[in-house]
């Protein structure tokens, strides 16, 4: 039996993934939200699972640390790994937006802009394939700041609910792609222990299935 390591990502997804691995009869019988534990193995100790921050999940997989990930395709496409996307989780549903003060002109009218991101690649590919000419600037988080006080004209960020972008005065200039959690594969785990990885991609889509 090979032995598997997930990499999933801490954070807002994290019980709900966590639970779709349990449906897959994967269970973490130590895991409790509150707990501070990065380690766990399911009860035949055929996988091990490692608690990471999300943007850091494609490197573990990319490199070869973890074989499979569970992260967001926001993460994905920033990182631009070379790596397997082969399920949508259908998890943390939420959308790449432009978004800006309620005064910025339509994108056709601009000619170049300052644009401040978490995502500062996705940012630059969006506004590439517009031809617009863009500046970016990485942030962290808090990122519907930046335009409130000038550092940015608009900003590239994820849109949820759009509270955020509603209680900071901003509205929403593009839609630029809709994001769920993925799982992603390295090449080579994929390539020498697929029996066991296809198992457990199946294992989860049927439980996705049940779900529907
Ligand atoms: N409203 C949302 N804001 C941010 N991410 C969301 C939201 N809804 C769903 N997601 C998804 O959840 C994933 C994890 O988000 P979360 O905020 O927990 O981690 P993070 O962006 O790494 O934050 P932090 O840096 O605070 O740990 C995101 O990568 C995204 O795919
Ligand atoms: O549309 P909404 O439901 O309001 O969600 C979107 C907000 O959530 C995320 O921020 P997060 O909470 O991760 O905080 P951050 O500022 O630290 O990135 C994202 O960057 C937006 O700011």
């Amino acid at each position: 039996m090979d032995q598997l390591t997930i990499a999933l990502a801490k954070g807002r997804t994290a019980k709900q993934a966590i639970k779709l691995l349990q449906n897959a009869d994967i269970t973490f019988p130590d895991f409790h939200p509150s707990s501070r534990k990065l380690v766990f193995r399911n009860p035949e100790n055929t996988v091990k699972l490692v608690f990471v921050k999300s943007v850091d999940v494609c490197t573990y997989v990319e490199t070869g640390a973890a074989d499979i990930g569970v992260v967001g395709k926001d993460n994905i496409l920033e990182a631009d790994a070379d790596i397997y996307e082969l399920l949508d989780l259908r998890l943390g549903k939420c959308k790449f937006c432009v978004a800006g003060p309620k005064n910025t002109p339509p994108l056709e009218r601009v000619d170049q802009l300052t644009v401040a991101s978490k995502y500062p690649r996705v940012a630059k590919q969006y506004f590439l394939k517009k031809g617009i000419p863009i500046e970016t600037i990485k942030l962290n988080g808090s990122v519907e700041l930046a335009p409130i006080i000038g550092m940015a004209d608009v900003i590239v960020d994820i849109v949820e609910t759009g509270n955020t972008i509603r209680e900071n005065g901003l509205k929403i200039i593009a839609d630029i792609k809709d994001i769920s959690t993925r799982l992603i594969v390295n090449k080579a785990s994929f390539a020498t222990k697929t029996g066991s990885i296809q198992r457990i991609i199946d294992q989860i889509k049927s439980g996705l299935e049940c779900s529907v």
